[in-house]
Parts: structure tokens; C-alpha cells; sequence
């Protein structure tokens, strides 16, 4: 029986003894109760079996410590002789026993059977409670009335690494300096970074090594430079771009072919800079596998500067494409919500200056006319990026003592010195003795440096810290993590990786001997790069960003018979980002296809239903029932990328195809929002028509022509829209909700009259009408569980658009076509608008998220203040429909 009695401590208090209001509620577990009786003064430690004692024995943390916080007594016996320490270190409550020896109660006492904290901690298997108890200044040696050590009483119970814990502090005589380690000092930890984004080739190793030089080592990387850099056009990386900035043809590849030594994944080092001191530098390398981890590791500080390099060597347009695509790659991944002063600055850096024709100031400065242009066109075209510096660094990043690098330190050194206040907690002996630990880590783990969470704590107990709390390595690890150590993920394993991308754990073993295996996968589980998957039986990993598979012939067969007659359902979508972000899907479409997989694993394989998704190197197919939906990442002759999902199914199935495509877009759309939270996202609809014709290019209709279209109409039923490819027309509920056009001309007087009730599928039953026509019952229910995007509220629309919108609306407009005029457009009474005015600080923000006005009202409102910019934002990225009550099939 595992009752807290078999556990050391007595037993728990028996219901004939008389209890008072507050032994009540904290009987009964009433936070609520508690609180207000604390508050209102009742006596906290009245009884035999005192509140506190009984909050502990039903292991209720929350009231514990409310009640510790209150002032309960904890250094007194309950009936059974047992203080709140023995209980909590018998049932292991790891956090009352550290706020109790931070109270400073007394660790050396004994149960009436003689058992001492450290005995019942170890008993009962609590090793985090013995290093807690132990860290506090317990005598490790105290015996219980049986002459038995702690160590003993662990073995006996076998709980053989408390014994050897213990064992281990005495024989070291270790554990007051390992007490002393953790405890916090008044020096603040450092929090401050510097991080570099940018093509490959484009200079940030190099920027770093000069960075980092010293007076003579800069004489020698002066001379290194010369030799190797004379040859830019044919330089050792060459990023294909072929784009003309103004428009959507375009096209931007990462092709490369490197000779030089390319960074592999993120390189973060803490690095001791003269004239600044410490900073933390991140590279995140050009190449392009990497890109979809970086959204782990780009999260706005404002204690970081994000330097984003080009090189004055390639020509403006590509200068200025480099640099939008990583601003929108930054921006794209930073959330949409946040207060621009939340953001840390943004800075361009351009380098190969020495390859042009540049000039050089007596001072050493370069004059480049250039590169300010190219800072100022990309201001143009994305106008309102925060914290955006106004000035561009110009250097040879391999010539340390310059200019710029002066230049680049004294903003280093300012900005430093605004953040010192800034802590990531306190230095610590344990941070100071784990960083030089760290350096040998990293030669051990050299050829894989990622460590699980629970291999790391391992070590560093066993190297560094023996006491080192859960808590600790947690704080540890955020420190380490906010100071850069290690180079996170390396080539090798793309290099040998499987052209399928899926491993088994022994596989992955025989390729990474000197890691758990296990441990690893689990880590890069949890960064989204790889999915545990059962195939056949066989538990597998699947990496999607390794997976070279080509498409096959035949994944959509026109001949396939069961989608061949005209009556059979197609449809589809594709997603693009809005004008001026180009390329920014390629890197997420991996993630997309993890969650893919695990959309499948959780909705569809459990019940046996027949599903399967097949991958490959960017492209899905998802297939369930006699339903069919391929997923893949396209590019438009225009040059700009997209996402498309197409469904078919066969005849009567409109229902399932319309759920069925909506999961899917939920899915990928979520996907791409987790990894890029602020990336403005437009759905286009492809033209089902053309789509069963099987079209190679078909029509798509874009939002902002649907919702434009949906706002004249009378009513968004009766709308059609124009295909110019094919010549006629299809209607919005052939494009969406997969129905057939002669079932639809009987009902939809009906329908259109009843729209948005839910009542209108039991009208068609009573009318005995359904069954007649073509269009099912089911056809019915759908349509009366969606709303049109023009009714839709304004808070409806996506984070992203709204954030956008702030940025239009925000900023005084000189004619006063600004928030305040939209509010006033929209019926705001003034004291809400003034109400706005000092609530908020984007007051366009707070009008969105406030106003019950409708998308279709703001969009005309928009249009009636003449703000034809803003109005084109939300056609664009609103939604079209809105499903009222999401169904699976
Ligand atoms: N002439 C000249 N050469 C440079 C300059 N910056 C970098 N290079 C050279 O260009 C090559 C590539 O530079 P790196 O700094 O390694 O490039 P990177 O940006 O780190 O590239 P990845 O690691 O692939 O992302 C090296 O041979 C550098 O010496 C510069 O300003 N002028």
C-alpha cells in the first residue's frame, strides 16, 4: 500500500476530527475560500492537524503556498509529530521544500519514528528533493534512530542514484562549493546580441573573424583578403538572381557552389569584442536546408541588432532583393502583435566595397552612393519595417582596423550599454563553471553538436554540478542559450542523409555512433525537423527536408476512373504571400509536411479509415476514402511562389471534398503561421472547371477580386465570376462548395432566403424538396454553416493584416486620411475614439480589435476616405468564408 504512512511520514488526518473554516477549504481544495478566509485574518495554524500540514498531505502546491506566503507556521507538528517538511519531502514536492528551506525551517529534524527529511526524500526515491535538501546545508551524514545514513536508506529501497549522489558529495567534500555555485550573484548576466543574416558568400564568417581581431591578426587578415578576394565575379559562391524588383517576375534561387568553408546551420559564439566586451554572435549561414530552424532562434529582443549583409559586388537589383527577401524572412517570423520597441534594431551591412570602384574618405570611411540607394529603395518598397537604421555600414569585412568596424562597434558599445540593466537573471558560479565546461563539450560533440535537454542536465550534474536543480539547468540554459554557445546542426547529415529522408533509430545510430540515437531524434522532433511515423510496424523518423524523391507519374491521373465523369468534384486553392515577399514558402514547406503527417497520424489513422499521404521532395498527397488532395509548392510564371491544394472526389461527395480541403488549408495555414506568425497570406481560388479538365495552368481568382465581386453582388450566391481562360463563367458556389450547378438554380431562392439559419436544412426537409435535386441534404447543412468574408467582423481578420493595416493607418497622413478619420467613417462616437486615442499604442490596432463593424463596412469606408492602398491590403488577405462550425468528415 503506497499510502504517506508506507511512506515515512504518519498518516493523513481523520474526518472525526473537528476541523475550521479554513481546515475546511483547504480540505476541499477551494483556492477561493482559502484566499478569502487568509484575507479576512483567521488564524492559519489553529488544530492538531494545521491547514498548512493538511494543504501539503493532499498535495494542493498552490494553497501550500499560499498559505506559506501568508505566514503559516511551518516549524510545527501536526497530531502524528510530523512538521510540513517531512511531508512535503515524502511525497516529493520539490517547490515547498525549497520555499521551506528558503524560509530557513529547520532541516535536521526527526519523525517520531526517526526518520530525518534527507531519509524520507530517499526512501521515497525524491532525488530532486535530496539535491535540494542537500544544496540547503543538510548534514548528509545524520543517522535515524537506527544508526542509518540517508545513502543507505536510498540503497535499501533501490533508489541507487540517490546513493550514489550522496556517496558522491562526500567523497568529494564537493557539495559547499556546488551550494555555493548556485547561489545568485549581484553581477548581471549579459544579454546582448548580434546577429547576421544573408546569402552565402555575402561575408558574415568573415565579418565575424575581423570582428573578433585583434591589432596584428588584423595586419595578417588584411593580407589574406587581398589574395583570396580579387575574384568577386567569379567568387567562390555565385546566388543566382534574376529579378526585376518591381513586379512578381521574378525569381530568387539559392543555387550555389561553394569553394570556400560555408557555415554549417547557426553558428552563435560569446565573444569578448574590444570596445564593446562580451556580445553574443549568431550566424545563421546562408544555405538554404537551414532556413526552416531559423524561426527557433530569430525571436524579437530588443537587446539584439540584426544585421542583414549584401555585397556591393553584385549588381543593385539583386542588392535590393537580397535584402528585402531577409527582411520579410525576419519580419515574416516575428509576431505580428508585438510594440515595435519590442523589436531590436535592424541594420544593413554592405560588403566587397574593395571590388568596387568606391572611394575612401581621409578617415577611412568608403563613399558609396550605392549603398545608401539600395537602403533607400528598399525603404521604398517595404515601407514600414521597425527599427529599420537609417544608415548603411559599408566595408571589406575582412579588413578589421577600418572605419566601418569602428563604426559597427560603437553602435555595439551604445547599445550594450543600454541594456546592462537588462538581466537574464543573475551570474552565477554554476553559468561561470558551465561556460568553460561548455568548450570541451563542444570538441566531444563536434560531428553532431545538438544535445537532448535530459543528456545535457546528465552531464552537467555529473561534470560540473552535482546539485544542480531541474530549475537551475532551466535558468542555465536560457542564459547559455541567450549568450550563444554551440553551432547548431551540421551539414554532415545532409550530406549522408537518405534520399527518402526516413530513418529508424538504428539507422540513425549507425550514422551517429557517439550520440544517443534516441535522444537526438527526440530533440529534432521538438525543432519540427524530423516525425516519428509508424510504417508498417517499423517505428520510423521522417525528415522531410531531406527527402530528394522525385515526383512520380500518374500521382493525378486524368484516366483515373473514378474521377473521370463530369459529375465528379474538383476544387482547390493556392496560397501566396502577399506582393514583395518572395520565396519565403520554400523554407516552411518541410514544416508543412511534418504537420501534415501529424495531422494524419492524430485525425485520420486511428480509426482504421483508409488514409495514406504519400511525400516528396515538395509535394504531399493526402488521400482519404475516395477522396484525393495532392499539396505542393509551385511557382507562377510571374516568378512567385505558392502553396496549392487540389481535391477531387467522386460524384456526391461535395460535402467531404469541401471539409476535407478546409483541413487541409487549416493545416498548412497554421503551419506557416507557427513559423512565420507576421507573413501576410492570400488565398487564391483555382478554377474547379478547369481543374477537372485537367488544365496544366488553371485559372486562378484572387481574393481581392472574389470580395470585390462578393461586395457588388446582391448576393454572394447568386455571384459569378469570369474565367477569362476557358471563356465563361463559374459560380462562387461551384468554386467553393464543390456543388453542381442544376441542383443549385432549383434551391437557391430558398436557401438565399434562409442563409445564415440554421434551420434552413429542416425548412428543405418539410418542403420534402431535398431528395428531388441534386443537391443533398448535406449540400444544404453546408451551406448554411458558412458566413461570407463581406459579414465577417473586422476582428476576424488575420494578426498579420491587422498589423499591416497599423502600419498604413498609424502614421499621420497629410490630408488626415488616417485611424482616426476610419473611425470616425465607421460611426465611432468621439469619447470612444478619444478612448482610443489614449488606450493603446497603435490606435489603428485598438479600432480593429474594438470596432463591431464588418469587413464589407471597412473596406467601403476605406474606399470612401480615398485610402484605395489600405483597402487593397484587406481584399487581398481577408478571408472569403468563414466556416461557422468546423465538421470533420
Ligand atoms: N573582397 C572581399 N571578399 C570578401 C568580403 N567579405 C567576404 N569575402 C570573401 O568571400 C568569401 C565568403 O565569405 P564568408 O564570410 O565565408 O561568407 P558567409 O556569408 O559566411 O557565407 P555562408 O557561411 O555560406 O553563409 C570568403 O572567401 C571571404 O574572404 C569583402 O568584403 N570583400
Amino acid at each position: 500500500m503506497n499510502t504517506p504512512l508506507s511512506r515515512g511520514c504518519s498518516c493523513s488526518p481523520t474526518d472525526s476530527v473537528e476541523y475550521t473554516a479554513l481546515q475546511f477549504a483547504v480540505r476541499k481544495g477551494s483556492l477561493e475560500q482559502v484566499r478569502y478566509l487568509v484575507e479576512s485574518g483567521t488564524d492559519l495554524d489553529t488544530g492538531p492537524d494545521p491547514a498548512l500540514h493538511l494543504a501539503l498531505h493532499k498535495q494542493n502546491v498552490v494553497i501550500a503556498h499560499l498559505l506559506l506566503q501568508a505566514g503559516a507556521d511551518f516549524d510545527i507538528k501536526d497530531s502524528h509529530g510530523d512538521y510540513p517538511i517531512h511531508i512535503a519531502c515524502t511525497l516529493g514536492l520539490v517547490d515547498i521544500v525549497q520555499a521551506l528551506c528558503s524560509l530557513g525551517c529547520s532541516l535536521e529534524v526527526p519523525t517520531i519514528k526517526g526518520l530525518f527529511p534527507l531519509h524520507l526524500a530517499a526512501k521515497n526515491g525524491h532525488i530532486s528533493v535530496v539535491r535540494c535538501l542537500c544544496a540547503a546545508g543538510c548534514n548528509i551524514d545524520v543517522r535515524n534512530f537506527d544508526n542509518i545514513r540517508a545513502d543507505i536508506t536510498a540503497l535499501k529501497y533501490g533508489h541507487n542514484d540517490i546513493a550514489e549522489l550522496l556517496d558522491r558529495l562526500r567523497a568529494s567534500g564537493q557539495r559547499d562549493i556546488f551550494a555555493r555555485q548556485l547561489v545568485p550573484t549581484s553581477r548581471p548576466a549579459l544579454h546582448l546580441s548580434l546577429r547576421l543574416l544573408g546569402h552565402c558568400g555575402i561575408g558574415k564568417t568573415a565579418l565575424i573573424k575581423s570582428l573578433g581581431a585583434g591589432l596584428f591578426s588584423s595586419l595578417f587578415r588584411r593580407s589574406s583578403s587581398l589574395q583570396s578576394n580579387k575574384s568577386r565575379p567569379s567568387s567562390p559562391i555565385t546566388t543566382q538572381i534574376e529579378m526585376d524588383v518591381t513586379s512578381r517576375q521574378n525569381s530568387l534561387t539559392f543555387e550555389s557552389t561553394a569553394n570556400y568553408q560555408s557555415t554549417n546551420g547557426i553558428h552563435v559564439q560569446n565573444m569578448d569584442i574590444s570596445g564593446v566586451g562580451d556580445i553574443t554572435v549568431w550566424e545563421f549561414s546562408g544555405q538554404e536546408s537551414y532556413f526552416p530552424i531559423y524561426h527557433h532562434f530569430l525571436w524579437p529582443s530588443p537587446y539584439t541588432i540584426t544585421a542583414i549583409l549584401f555585397s556591393l559586388d553584385d549588381s543593385a537589383s539583386t542588392q535590393v532583393q537580397q535584402v528585402c527577401y531577409w527582411l520579410n524572412f525576419l519580419l515574416a517570423r516575428q509576431s505580428a502583435d508585438l510594440p515595435s520597441s519590442e523589436y531590436g534594431q535592424i541594420l544593413l551591412i554592405a560588403t566587397h566595397v574593395d571590388l568596387t570602384r568606391a572611394i575612401k574618405t581621409q578617415h577611412g570611411e568608403w563613399i558609396c552612393p550605392d549603398a545608401q540607394k539600395t537602403l533607400e529603395t528598399v525603404t521604398k518598397l517595404l515601407p514600414h519595417v521597425p527599427n529599420l537604421l537609417p544608415n548603411v555600414i559599408i566595408m571589406d569585412s575582412n579588413v578589421p582596423a577600418s572605419y566601418a568596424f569602428k563604426q559597427l562597434k560603437s553602435m555595439l558599445s551604445t547599445l550594450k550599454q543600454d541594456c546592462i540593466q537588462q538581466t537574464i537573471g543573475t551570474w552565477t558560479g554554476l553559468l561561470e563553471n558551465s561556460l568553460t565546461w561548455l568548450t570541451a563539450l563542444q570538441k566531444q560533440y563536434e560531428q553532431f553538436p545538438i544535445l537532448t535537454r535530459a543528456v545535457f542536465a546528465e552531464l552537467l550534474r555529473s561534470q560540473v554540478n552535482a546539485l544542480a536543480s531541474d530549475d537551475h539547468i532551466q535558468e542555465l540554459l536560457l542564459q547559455l542559450h541567450s549568450m550563444g554557445e554551440g553551432e547548431l546542426l551540421s551539414t554532415e547529415f545532409l550530406l549522408h542523409a537518405r534520399v527518402t529522408g526516413v530513418y529508424t533509430v538504428e539507422d540513425f545510430q549507425a550514422s551517429y555512433n557517439q550520440c544517443d540515437a534516441l535522444g537526438v531524434l527526440e530533440l529534432l522532433e521538438a525543432l519540427d525537423i524530423c516525425i516519428q511515423c509508424d510504417m508498417e510496424g517499423e517505428v520510423e523518423y521522417e525528415f522531410p527536408i531531406y527527402n530528394h524523391v522525385e515526383t512520380l507519374e500518374g500521382l493525378w491521373d486524368p484516366e483515373d476512373p473514378r474521377y473521370f465523369s463530369k459529375d465528379v468534384q474538383y476544387g482547390g486553392i493556392r496560397l501566396y504571400t502577399s506582393p514583395g515577399t518572395y520565396h519565403l514558402f520554400q523554407p516552411i514547406f518541410s514544416f508543412i509536411q511534418i504537420e501534415l503527417r501529424r495531422a494524419m497520424l492524430a485525425n485520420y489513422s486511428n480509426n482504421d479509415c483508409d488514409t495514406d499521404l504519400y511525400q516528396w521532395h515538395l509535394g504531399s498527397k493526402l488521400c482519404n476514402l475516395d477522396l484525393e488532395s495532392l499539396i505542393t509548392l509551385g511557382e507562377d510564371e510571374g516568378g512567385a511562389q505558392y502553396i496549392e491544394v487540389k481535391i477531387r472526389g467522386p460524384n456526391g461527395t461535395s460535402k467531404n471534398c469541401f471539409y476535407f480541403l478546409e483541413q487541409i488549408v487549416l493545416t498548412v495555414t497554421q503551419s506557416i503561421y507557427r513559423i512565420c506568425p507576421g507573413l501576410l497570406i492570400e488565398k487564391h481560388i483555382l478554377s474547379s472547371t478547369e481543374l477537372r479538365m485537367h488544365a496544366p495552368n488553371p485559372y486562378c481568382y484572387e481574393p481581392q477580386y472574389i470580395t470585390s465581386a462578393m461586395l457588388e453582388a446582391e448576393s454572394t450566391l447568386d455571384l459569378t465570376l469570369a474565367n477569362p481562360n476557358i471563356g465563361t463563367h463559374e459560380t462562387i458556389i461551384q468554386l467553393i462548395l464543390f456543388w453542381n450547378e442544376n441542383g443549385w438554380i432549383i434551391l437557391h431562392p430558398l436557401i438565399r432566403t434562409r442563409f445564415y439559419k440554421s434551420d434552413a436544412l429542416e425548412l428543405m426537409r418539410q418542403k420534402r424538396m431535398c431528395s428531388a435535386f441534386d443537391v443533398s441534404n448535406s449540400d444544404v447543412e453546408l451551406a448554411s454553416n458558412i458566413q461570407w468574408g463581406c459579414v465577417l467582423k473586422v476582428r476576424d481578420l488575420p494578426a498579420p493584416v491587422k498589423l499591416k493595416l497599423c502600419g498604413l493607418l498609424d502614421p499621420p497622413e497629410p490630408h488626415g486620411r488616417d485611424w482616426c478619420l476610419l473611425a470616425l467613417r465607421l460611426g465611432l462616437c468621439q469619447e470612444k475614439i478619444a478612448a482610443l486615442d489614449s488606450q493603446h499604442s497603435s490606435h489603428t490596432m485598438r479600432l480593429l480589435t474594438t470596432a463591431d463593424c464588418s469587413i464589407g463596412a471597412l473596406i467601403s469606408s476605406l474606399h470612401e476616405l480615398d485610402r484605395g492602398d489600405v483597402a487593397e491590403v484587406v481584399l487581398r488577405s481577408a478571408s472569403i468564408f468563414k466556416v461557422l462550425e468546423p465538421t470533420n468528415i
